[in-house]
């Protein structure tokens, strides 16, 4: 294994910075169980370290001209495209994804997004407002020091879809990873400043929940923005709303992905796997409950089956491997439990549901597919995050909706239809963020991404993320004389 020890535990003011009174985090490569780097978790002078020199830096990069902002984030997206390969496996040996993935899911998505907000970043201008005479003009204000805080799925795609509309606004990021997944966002911080950002613009402390918590509560800043769990989300609105601060809030969801009987079969398969068994089923909007139309439920049953075998299970680093390990062997014991749980409650196990013969070591899992779903199972109201399928079926249009709709959960949604006029109809109705007709699980930095309901607060990507990471002034501006009752 390739050396992947950094050489600091955190990036801040332009620097690895260690300090070993931290509690250990070990970095552990999903398929073999190898700790492939040791790190320590951000005492309290490492905390204030980053929050200091950010609101230092924020300050200078807020008073730079708009251009040249857009051009440092455009030459970071440059670079992450330079070293996709070597960040590619660096994201692969963090978490367990396939290289194949890595290689066109993480480094570049993240580049996109640097690229999109670098473009927009002079273009993010206030308005002015006539009032017949006098009038108004708003200027569009950063934040001030934004926190971001990272699940370990994405490491490098959460790390920049934060950073980089933050950044356009002129603000400056404290960013925490997930301890599961340390070793990314600190490559990322090294790109900023050899693109020019100013040293403590972005910078990276590691560590356990207990450090999300001091930062959100620390008065030093302004905004909170978390990718984690519904359980985890809420309590970082609830500390954030302390201090009043701004958040957004990626969460977690259980979306529906809805088959109907004029669906191009083929299509809506190479779907249904997307939206289970990408990233080992590892992904926030997965479509997790798959709803499809009674009269062509088993001919859909019988290829999404015959096609999932086909799948390739094995070394991530190897290039043909379609499915690694889970993230821990701890989430794949939840989901080994989930699947249990699936059988007891009278679920049919089409296939997997284990771990796979010759994959002892490491954290591997079948992907699994479960059909006779009803929607009270908990496998049907329960985010697993893992490479677990339900197939429910419906047999109308209106029951289908009722039944997508009936979570606590909202973050995305599919529908596949041969009929435009339905998958429009239907989309319109369903209480998802993000939608996709014949599609699914395709997130363009151009479109809004964000949960409705219990999946989430704001949005990221698109100038809609704009909105949360700035704030509008108004100036009334008279030209006339002004008029008082004595
Ligand atoms: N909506 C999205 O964009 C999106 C994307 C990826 C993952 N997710 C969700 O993330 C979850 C999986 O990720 P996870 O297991 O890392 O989530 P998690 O909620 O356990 O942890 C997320 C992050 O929060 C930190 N944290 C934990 N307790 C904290 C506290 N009290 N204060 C501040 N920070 C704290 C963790 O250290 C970690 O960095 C799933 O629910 C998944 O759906 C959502
Ligand atoms: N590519 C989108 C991933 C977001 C959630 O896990």
């Amino acid at each position: 294994m390739k050396d992947v020890q950094p050489k600091g535990s955190h990036f801040i003011d332009g620097a690895y910075v260690e300090d070993t009174a931290g509690r250990v985090i070990n970095c552990v490569y999903a398929a073999t169980g190898e700790v492939v780097a040791k790190l320590h978790s951000a005492t309290p002078a490492v905390i204030a370290q980053a929050l200091d020199s950010a609101k230092r830096a924020q300050k200078e990069w807020a008073a730079l001209p708009p251009v040249e902002r857009g051009r440092v984030l455009r030459r970071v997206a440059d670079i992450l495209r330079e070293r996709n390969e070597a960040l590619s496996e660096l994201e692969t040996i963090d978490t367990g994804k396939p290289i194949q993935e890595t290689l066109v899911a993480d480094a570049t998505s993240g580049a996109d997004a640097l690229e999109y907000y670098g473009g927009i970043t002079a273009s993010i201008t206030g308005e002015s407002v006539p009032l017949g005479g006098d009038f108004v003009y708003t200027i569009r204000e950063p934040l001030g020091v934004c926190v971001g805080i990272g699940a370990w799925n994405y490491p490098t795609q959460i790390a920049c879809w934060k950073s980089a509309p933050a950044l356009a606004c002129g603000n400056a990021m404290v960013f925490k990873p997930s301890e599961m997944t340390p070793l990314c966002a600190l490559k990322l911080a090294e790109i900023y400043v050899e693109a020019g950002a100013p040293a403590g613009l972005f910078n990276v402390v590691n560590g356990y929940g207990d450090v999300g918590a001091a930062l959100v509560t620390d008065s030093r800043v302004d905004k909170v923005s978390l990718t984690g769990s519904v359980p985890t989300g809420r309590k970082v609105y609830a500390a954030a709303a302390e201090g009043i601060r701004h958040v957004t809030m990626e969460l977690g969801g259980k979306s529906p992905l809805i088959v109907f009987e004029d669906a191009d079969i083929e299509n809506a398969v190479s779907a249904a796997i997307n939206a289970n068994f990408y990233s080992t089923g590892q992904i926030c909007s997965n479509g997790t409950r798959v709803f499809v139309h009674a009269d062509i439920a088993e001919a859909f049953a019988a290829r999404l089956v015959e096609r999932t075998k086909t799948a390739v299970i094995g070394d991530p680093l190897d290039p043909e491997t379609n499915i690694g390990p889970m993230v821990t062997d701890t989430q794949r014991a939840k989901v080994l439990e989930y699947i249990e749980i699936g059988k007891s409650e009278g679920a049919k196990l089409l296939l997997g549901g284990g771990i796979p013969a010759g994959f002892e070591t490491g954290n591997y899992i079948e992907p699994t597919i479960f059909s006779g779903v009803t929607d009270d199972m908990r496998i049907a109201a329960e985010e697993i995050f893992g490479p677990v399928m339900a197939i429910l079926t419906f047999t109308s249009e209106e029951e289908a909706i009722t039944r997508a709709n009936a979570t606590e959960f909202g973050l995305a949604a599919g529908v596949f239809t041969n009929d435009i006029k339905r998958g429009h109809r239907v989309v319109a109705q369903l209480e998802a963020g993000t939608c996709w007709i014949n599609q699914y699980n395709l997130t363009p930095v151009e479109a809004p991404f964000g949960g409705v309901k219990m999946s989430g607060v704001g949005r990221e990507n698109a100038r809609a993320a704009l909105e949360h990471y700035s704030q509008i002034k108004s100036v009334y501006v008279a030209l006339s004389d002004v008029e008082s009752a004595f």
